[in-house]
Formats: C-alpha cells, sequence, structure tokens
C-alpha cells in the first residue's frame, strides 16, 4: 500500500509483541444481554457477553451459526438496544450509531450502488459530513489505493469481480476514517485466494491506519490468523467460553505462520471449545 496516510501513520511498536493489558481499552462490552421481543413471547439471544478490544488491536468474534454474532455487533454499532449490560466506546455507553464507527458487511453485492461508480460509491457515506470537495476526493483516492482499486473508479461494481466488490465495500468505511472498524463474516463470498488477500488487506489496515478491528467469522483459521484475542463464543443463549490470546508472531503471513505448529495448535483450541458438547 502506498497511500500518504498509511506511509504516514506509523504504529508505536508492535502490536505482537505488546502486552493487551497495557493498551487503553476502546471498546467494552459488559455483561451484555440481548433478547427479541417482550414479554411471554421474548426470545433471549445473548445471555451475558463480557469482553474488551484494545486500542489497534484485532479481535475476532467465533462461534456456532445462530448464537447471536450478528446480533452483537448490531447492539455494538448501535443498531439494536440491549436488553441488559452495556457496550461503551472509551467510555462512553452506545445508545446509536458510533460516529468513529464504520461496518462492513457480508454481503456487498447488496451494500454497493450497481448505478454508481465505484469512486461515487465511496464517496456516498461522506456526503452527510458535509468536506470540502478537495477533502472528499483525497479521502476516496486514499481509501482506493489502500485496497488497491484506483485503477477500477470510474467502473460500476457489476463489472467487478465478487473480491474487487468487497474491497469497494473497504474502502468505503476506510474512506470514513474509523477508528474503530467492524466486519460481519467479511469475506466469506469470496474465492481462498482473495480471502487470503483481503485478510492481509485487513492486517495492513491495522498497522497503516491504527485502527481498532472487531471481525464476525465462521472460519476458525482466519481468526487465528487476523487475530490477537478470539473471542469464541458458545451456548444458547450465547455467552463467552473462552478468550484466546493468540500467540503468533507478527508481522503473519499466509503460508509461513499457517505452517507453523503454534498455528495448528491454536486453531485446535478453538476448534474444541466450539465443537465441544454443549
Ligand atoms: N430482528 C430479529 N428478530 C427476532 N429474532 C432475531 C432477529 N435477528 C436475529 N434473530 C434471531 O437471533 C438469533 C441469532 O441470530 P444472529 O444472526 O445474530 O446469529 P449469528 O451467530 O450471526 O448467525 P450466523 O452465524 O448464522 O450468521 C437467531 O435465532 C435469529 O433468528
Amino acid at each position: 500500500m502506498t497511500s500518504p496516510h498509511l506511509a504516514t501513520t506509523p504504529l508505536e511498536g508492535s502490536l505482537g509483541g505488546e502486552p493487551q493489558g497495557q493498551r487503553p481499552a476502546r471498546l467494552d462490552v459488559v455483561h451484555l444481554a440481548k433478547s427479541y421481543g417482550t414479554g411471554d413471547g421474548a426470545k433471549k439471544v445473548i445471555e451475558d457477553l463480557t469482553f474488551s478490544v484494545s486500542a489497534r488491536e484485532i479481535v475476532c468474534i467465533v462461534g456456532p451459526s445462530g448464537i447471536g454474532k450478528t446480533t452483537l455487533l448490531k447492539c455494538l454499532a448501535g443498531l439494536q438496544p440491549t436488553s441488559g449490560g452495556r457496550a461503551a466506546i472509551d467510555g462512553r455507553e452506545i445508545s446509536g450509531p458510533p460516529p468513529e464507527m464504520a461496518l462492513v458487511f457480508q454481503d456487498y453485492s447488496r451494500s454497493l450502488m450497481p448505478w454508481l461508480t465505484v469512486r461515487k460509491n465511496v464517496v456516498l457515506p461522506l456526503r452527510h459530513l458535509r468536506l470540502p470537495k478537495a477533502e472528499l476526493k483525497a479521502r476516496c483516492d486514499e481509501a482506493l489505493e489502500a485496497v488497491g482499486l484506483a485503477h477500477a473508479e470510474n467502473q460500476f461494481p457489476w463489472q467487478l469481480s465478487g473480491g474487487m466488490q468487497q474491497r469497494v465495500a473497504i474502502a468505503r468505511a476506510l474512506a470514513y476514517r474509523p477508528e474503530i472498524l467492524i466486519m460481519d463474516e467479511p469475506f466469506a463470498s469470496v474465492d481462498a485466494q482473495t480471502r487470503f488477500d483481503l485478510e492481509d488487506l485487513c492486517l495492513k489496515i491495522r498497522e497503516g491506519f491504527g485502527m481498532t478491528i472487531l471481525v464476525v467469522t465462521h472460519d476458525i483459521d482466519e481468526a487465528v490468523y487476523l487475530a490477537d484475542r478470539v473471542v469464541v463464543l458458545g451456548s444458547k443463549p450465547a455467552r463467552v467460553l473462552r478468550i484466546v490470546d493468540v500467540e503468533l508472531p507478527s508481522p503473519r503471513d499466509q503460508i509461513g505462520t499457517r505452517a507453523l505448529p503454534e498455528f495448528a495448535a491454536q486453531r485446535t483450541d478453538v476448534l474444541s471449545l466450539i465443537k465441544r458438547p454443549a
């Protein structure tokens, strides 16, 4: 990535070697509970979740299908009220969409406007910020550069591959310059090679932009590859089974890191938590 922003925003030290407890928490989830509906018809989806995400940390959430991962992200994004406990950014309770947060969903085909070019799709959510034209252009240029799509700015989403469309969705989030990026199964709909590329893009975004990133994924290998910590959800209604510290060297790379015996050990650790009888 050669964007000026990426080049001029070095991180202080390596996250890989920095103990999690020494970094300030940005996102706090404390005894969060969530039910849909009220009264006799209420459905309790989340029982009690407590975890935090530190500044510039990547945390992955894994757990069985239907456990409430998307529900959790909706609560954190201020799109759903919680039914108990609290979620906070820098100690401020989340009660609506937090301005310092951006979201990327799995279904890029529904999140991009097919009648708008790539550039216009990236600029669209920035409209309400009423930025000067030059600033809009600079943000868009930087984001497209960061995801390797500067050459495709005048194309339409339907002219792009699935992986490229997901890059546009990520560029749109980056152009917003969020401090916290939340992604819900962001790479689930692309082929394996593109998925590896997008995972590495995620790591580069953290390094270059210093973002705090929370990712929901079904893919245990992906969680271990990306994360500083993996929050394993289980049981119904959902609770935290365990928070696994991923102790793998940084920087990570798709071939070397995945070949490490520690990688296999950590993925087995997470998988056995998910597969164990309730
Ligand atoms: N708006 C809603 N109203 C009522 N129930 C809902 C609503 N949204 C989700 N649910 C229910 O909450 C439960 C958890 O759904 P959620 O999508 O959060 O799980 P998930 O872990 O993200 O699933 P998956 O891994 O399959 O994407 C499911 O039983 C679902 O049917």
